[in-house]
């Protein structure tokens, strides 16, 4: 497949794996590869990280310039909600994405799509960027997969977003069985999945990134070929020397394309 792009958005949520200090550590290492990194220097590769609440003001400050996701929000703007985090106090301490609806949130924590979506109303509602995550339960066949994707987005960002805006949004498709797995969901199934859902959702979200996740690493983006935006990462890139590899190969992709 040809690559045509001139542009790479990679985010990474890193869950709940890390201690405090193991985050803190990996985000000023993740700053100096981004540091010595051309295509990211010059705006070609986009980089974003989830850290957990507790680490979000300090990689803000560690990683600045580059953006920062929170891996969750409040559906609710403000109130008696114990143990949630509103998305106007996210705005204030400089988080700029947030992530919405993994496959664990909505298997897990039982998130529902009116949830979802009163999360993604809320995060646009405070100029932030929705980092949607969708995706089929289960492996089937690549157009089934298109139309779960299609239909996440629809009830995730109908309401909240009027067909006319174009807003950005990031939708990370990531098929649930292929998230925590040994290797990616296979490339071919992946391209056609993202080829009928992006047609299709283009036309109602001029704004949409569409990034692909679950067990990517390096190797995965020269795979993808155009089908995707950029990688939204998990473990395989815990080690920063796996992020820088796929960073270089994100630039090589581009190079290949303006050159
Ligand atoms: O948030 C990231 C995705 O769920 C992918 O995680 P993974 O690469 O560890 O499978």
């Amino acid at each position: 497949m040809s690559t045509v792009r001139s542009h790479v958005v990679l985010g990474t949520s890193l869950k709940m794996y890390f201690s405090h200090a193991r985050t803190l550590a990996w985000a000023k290492d993740v700053a100096a590869i981004l540091a010595a990194a051309p295509a990211v220097a010059d705006g070609r590769v986009e980089f974003f990280v989830a850290p957990s609440f507790p680490a979000l003001p300090e990689a803000v400050r560690i990683l600045a310039p580059h953006p920062v996701a929170a891996q969750d929000v409040a559906a609710a703007e403000t109130g008696a909600f114990t143990g949630e985090v509103s998305a106007g106090e996210l705005a204030e301490i400089g988080v700029r994405l947030v992530e919405i609806g993994h496959a664990e949130r909505r298997r897990l924590f039982r998130e529902t799509d009116a949830e979802i979506a009163a999360k993604c109303a809320v995060v646009l509602g405070q100029g932030m960027t929705p980092v949607l995550c969708v995706g089929e339960p289960e492996a089937g066949d690549p157009s089934t997969a298109a139309d779960v994707v299609v239909d996440q987005v629809d009830a995730a960002l109908s309401a909240a977003l009027p067909a006319t805006t174009p807003r950005r949004v990031i939708v990370a498709y990531e098929p649930h069985w292929a998230i925590g797995a040994a290797e990616p969901a296979p490339a071919a199934y992946v391209q056609e999945t993202c080829g009928i859902a992006r047609e299709r959702l283009l036309q109602r979200y001029p704004g949409l990134t569409l990034l692909y996740g679950g067990s990517a690493g390096p190797g995965t983006l020269t795979a993808l070929g155009d089908a995707v935006d950029g990688l939204f990462l998990g473990r395989f890139v815990h080690d920063p020397r796996n992020l820088a590899a796929v960073i270089d190969e994100a630039s090589a992709l581009l190079d290949c394309f303006t050159h």
